[in-house]
């Protein structure tokens, strides 16, 4: 992965809060800190409709919250996708036009695509295929890991996980791990499973609110009804 010279040396941090959001009668952005460094996965998990893909979008600055506050370094980045090199985002829906052939895609973002895939040694043969037709899970797969690959200092993960087998869960989830000291990761996935064992950090979105979860972290996502007791 090539970096780019003028990234600071150290550590980036990067925060949001201040984010409020109410959708009607129904707030599900209240009271809102997060952070995330370079070097650390966090995982963000919730139950449906908690509000985390809202709270990536609005971090990624794909949706327009006044108040909003997302700084690198203390430095305010509104919106964070205008900052070149700072950050990308996979949404849930598929981000790269599926006319794109693996090679383009990969070209787009300037990643090497042998290097991004050499883990994933069944995806070789589907270079010159577009991404139409790749089958769902394998597209989702290939998206996630050029964007993991590509020279940004963190990315943004809207359930990377979905739809791509076990096998491959578990190869992503060690790339994500292998390319952490490279980017900062955030990930909201609901395979709970694979995503906890290789998180620095776990946030839970419970009504509106933001907790960082600390010791038995399988026990309190029991206590917040995200896990069955
Ligand atoms: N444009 C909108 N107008 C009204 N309500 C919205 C809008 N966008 C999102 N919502 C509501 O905001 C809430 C949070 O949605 P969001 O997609 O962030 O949830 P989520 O935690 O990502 O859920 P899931 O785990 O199902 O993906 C949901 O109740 C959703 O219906």
């Amino acid at each position: 992965m090539s970096r780019n010279s003028d990234k600071p040396a150290g550590p980036q941090v990067l925060e949001a809060d201040g984010i409020r959001i109410v959708f009607g009668e129904r707030q599900v952005l209240g009271s809102i800190y997060l952070r995330v460094q370079t070097g650390q996965i966090v995982g963000l998990l919730g139950r449906n409709g908690s509000g985390k893909s809202v709270l990536l979008q609005t971090i990624f600055g794909a949706r327009a919250v006044a108040d909003a506050s997302v700084r690198v370094n203390g430095r305010h980045v509104v919106p964070a996708f205008r900052h070149p090199g700072l950050l990308n985002y996979l949404p849930q829906e598929p981000l790269l036009p599926p006319s794109l052939s693996l090679v383009q895609a990969a070209d787009m973002l300037g990643v090497d695509l042998t290097r991004a895939t050499a883990r994933f040694p069944e995806l070789r043969s589907q270079f010159g295929r577009r991404l139409s037709e790749l089958s769902g899970g394998s597209a989702r797969l290939v998206q996630a890991l050029l964007l993991l690959h590509a020279d940004t200092a963190f990315s943004l993960f809207d359930e990377p996980f979905s739809g791509v087998m076990p096998v491959h869960v578990e190869a992503l989830a060690e790339e994500m791990q292998r390319l952490k000291s490279h980017k900062g990761l955030l990930i909201t996935d609901h395979r709970y499973a694979e995503v906890l064992p290789i998180c620095d950090v776990v946030y839970l979105l419970h009504q509106g609110r933001l907790l960082k979860l600390d010791g038995d972290v399988r026990e309190q996502l029991r206590d917040y009804g995200y896990l069955a007791s």
